[in-house]
């Protein structure tokens, strides 16, 4: 279990996390969703101690990270899977981590085997592709076998076949009791991994709770209708608590209600229908919806993709 409370972290001047309180649960993935800068990657830096709180606290199954006397085996961490030396071999990265941290080497054959690494296992990981790497720093995390994994964007890097390995890996551990914290800006993927969402934008919480009722919440259904009686219909519908926007003449954007309670007051009013369409949003335009306001230097980040001398200015 991991437990937060009114976590904060500053930099000068700029505020990275701004009084985070939340409990990630055993037994649970919990996806942890935001923009980029959103204080992700801080959150889970503090939750392991590499970084400290400005105010606030954090703790790992009841304690600090720190105040654990085996760290490696309370909690499994990927942060960053590049950071390890390119001249090794995977398998003898492992092995040292394995030897400073008093976990029998025949533990590093199973987590090999665990992420998919056998073939690669002798090899410098200063050639691994980018899955690879990610792979390895699974392995790493898993290595002593923890009861709480914390794993900022596990998935990045992964074709289909890794994210699919990943997401089934994380719901296998959650279904052993542990508990499993991973990061993402993509909902949809979090939407199929995840059973709770913490969805954060500039430090602050945005939402949070199982993933269905935070999708629900988020992708409200607007009912498209079209009709020659379109004003007699929108007084009707604003009556009985609908929201009615109007573009054109004869076109009404409905929210609040369903198609079938359009329908229905059109028959009982006896108000004749040319179109009746219920569109949902979909996930990630309501998760860009939800947080298009906590999105930062959205402008200089799209400039500096597509223009890189537009970028350089924008870093002056
Ligand atoms: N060491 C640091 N010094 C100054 N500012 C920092 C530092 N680390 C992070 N920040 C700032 O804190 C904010 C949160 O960053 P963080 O990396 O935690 O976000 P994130 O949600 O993980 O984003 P991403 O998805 O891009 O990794 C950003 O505005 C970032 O620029």
């Amino acid at each position: 279990m991991i437990e937060a409370h009114d976590l904060t972290k500053r930099y000068g001047s700029k505020t990275a996390v701004d009084h985070l309180s939340f409990t990630i649960q055993p037994g649970t993935v919990t996806g942890f969703l935001g923009p980029n800068g959103a204080g992700k990657s801080t959150t889970m830096r503090m939750i392991v101690g590499l970084d400290r709180p400005t105010s606030g606290t954090v703790t790992v199954n009841g304690r600090p990270y720190t105040q654990h006397r085996s760290p490696l085996k309370e909690v499994g961490v990927l942060l960053d899977a590049k950071a390890v030396h390119p001249g090794r071999s995977a398998r003898s990265h492992l092995r040292t981590m394995a030897a400073t941290h008093g976990i029998p080497a025949r533990r590093v054959d199973e987590v090999i085997e665990m992420t998919g690494l056998a073939g690669v296992a002798g090899k410098r990981v200063g050639g691994f592709s980018l899955g690879m790497g990610q792979r390895l720093g699974i392995a790493s995390a898993l290595l002593g076998d923890p009861r709480t994994l914390i794993l900022d964007e596990p998935v990045n890097g992964l074709d289909p076949e890794g994210v699919k390995w990943v997401r089934t890996l994380v719901r296998y551990l959650a279904g052993e009791g542990r508990t499993v914290f991973l990061s993402s800006h993509l909902m949809s993927e979090m939407a199929q991994t995840a059973d709770q969402l913490l969805v954060i934008g500039r430090g602050r919480i945005i939402t949070a709770g199982p993933v269905q009722e935070v999708i629900d919440s988020v992708t409200g259904t607007t009912v498209h209708v079209r009709s020659p009686q379109a004003g007699a219909l929108a007084e009707r519908l604003r009556a009985a608590g609908a929201t009615v926007s109007s573009a054109e003449a004869g076109v009404l954007a409905l929210q609040g209600v369903t198609a079938e309670q359009v329908g229905e007051t059109a028959a009982a009013n006896g108000i004749v229908l040319h179109e009746l369409t219920p569109q949902r949003a979909s996930l990630e335009e309501a998760y860009m919806n939800l947080t298009q306001d906590a999105v930062e230097y959205r402008s200089e980040t799209q400039s500096a993709q597509i223009n890189p001398a537009v970028g350089q200015e924008a870093l002056k």
